[in-house]
């Protein structure tokens, strides 16, 4: 590696773990030097990317396809143009989306066009402490890939489970990775900035895994009955793994994020300029729930409420 090598950061977690709540901190630390944050999500609005660039201006999306698979080659393309930038970066963070297998990342950060120029510091793993252990199947098998990859891990949102629990999942991720507790990805600045423990023999969770998904953008003309939609939230079906976006609620100028995750919601003020009265929303869910129709057509009833 040589001296002018940019380090990588790699942020990875399941869907709604808390990694743009950790990329947001990281963005506002100034001893992280020249920073530049790439951001995948999976839907076809870059809703993530949009609340980073609320902090820095350092900001690059990759929308529509997981990182791992569909927009691989636009990471590629994105990493090269960013090694080239004058002044040189001092550091790259990418935020995997919710759905990839960071290990395929990190095989794409070996290639020859990229090696002399990068090289992977740490890959951070975030967990939802209070939703790990309620995923099945394949979802679970991807999140413990997730894990499997991660130099550290973040037992995430601490402040929903009980010690007994945290204990439980820390048995769980077991011994061989360092493992944090988290309440809002809040760590010490120094564990960000690892050496890569080394790492040999894992075997990336297939490739259509990105198609165990589905994600579809409803995008709204009306500013919504803020306790008729938490209602509504209340009762999403258990397939609906994420939902995010922008909303106007009926008596308020300033739209607000909404975030919803498992059966937590959560809605804080956005900044900046925003069409009057629209939304947009991108759902991720399991493919083929079938869910879509029936959850838009509720929403437009909404709107006339
Ligand atoms: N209660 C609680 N909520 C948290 C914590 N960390 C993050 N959240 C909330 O969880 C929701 C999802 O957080 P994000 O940081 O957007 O999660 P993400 O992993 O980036 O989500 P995707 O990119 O969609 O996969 C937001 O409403 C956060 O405010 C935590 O420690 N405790």
């Amino acid at each position: 590696m040589n001296n002018d090598s940019i380090a990588v950061t790699l942020v990875s977690g399941f869907l709604g773990a808390g990694k743009t709540t950790l990329l947001n901190r990281i963005a506002q630390q100034p001893q992280h030097g020249r920073m530049a944050v790439i951001v995948n999500d999976f839907g076809e609005l870059n809703i993530d990317a949009a609340i980073i660039a609320e902090v820095t201006d350092a900001v690059f999306s990759l929308q529509n396809g997981c990182i791992c698979c569909t927009v691989q080659e636009d990471l590629l393309a994105q990493l090269v143009s960013l090694s080239q930038l004058h002044p040189r970066l001092d550091r790259i963070v990418i935020e995997c989306s919710g759905v990839s297998d960071p290990q395929r990342i990190v095989q794409t950060l070996g290639y020859p066009q990229l090696k002399a120029h990068l090289h992977l510091d740490t890959v951070i793993t975030l967990v939802d402490a209070s939703g790990y252990s309620h995923l099945e199947g394949e979802f679970a098998r991807l999140s413990r890939a997730q894990v499997a990859c991660a130099d550290l891990v973040l037992l995430n949102k601490a402040d929903l489970v009980s010690a007994a629990e945290l204990q439980s999942l820390r048995a769980t991720i077991g011994a061989r990775t360092r493992v944090i507790s988290t309440v809002q990805a809040q760590i010490p600045d120094t564990l960000l900035l690892g050496e890569r423990s080394p790492r040999n023999g894992f075997t990336p969770v297939p490739a259509p895994h990105h198609e165990l998904f589905e994600s579809w953008t409803w995008q709204g003309t009306q500013a919504l009955p803020a306790k008729t939609l938490r209602d509504w939230l209340g009762q999403l079906p258990k397939d609906v793994f994420r939902l995010k976006g922008l909303v106007h609620l009926q008596g308020n100028e300033q739209p607000f994020w909404l975030q919803h995750v498992g059966n937590r919601s959560q809605f804080t003020l956005a900044s900046g300029e925003h069409a009057q009265n629209s939304a947009q929303l991108v759902f991720i869910a399991r493919r083929g729930s079938g869910l879509r129709a029936a959850l838009e057509a509720q929403l437009q009833e909404m709107q006339g409420l």
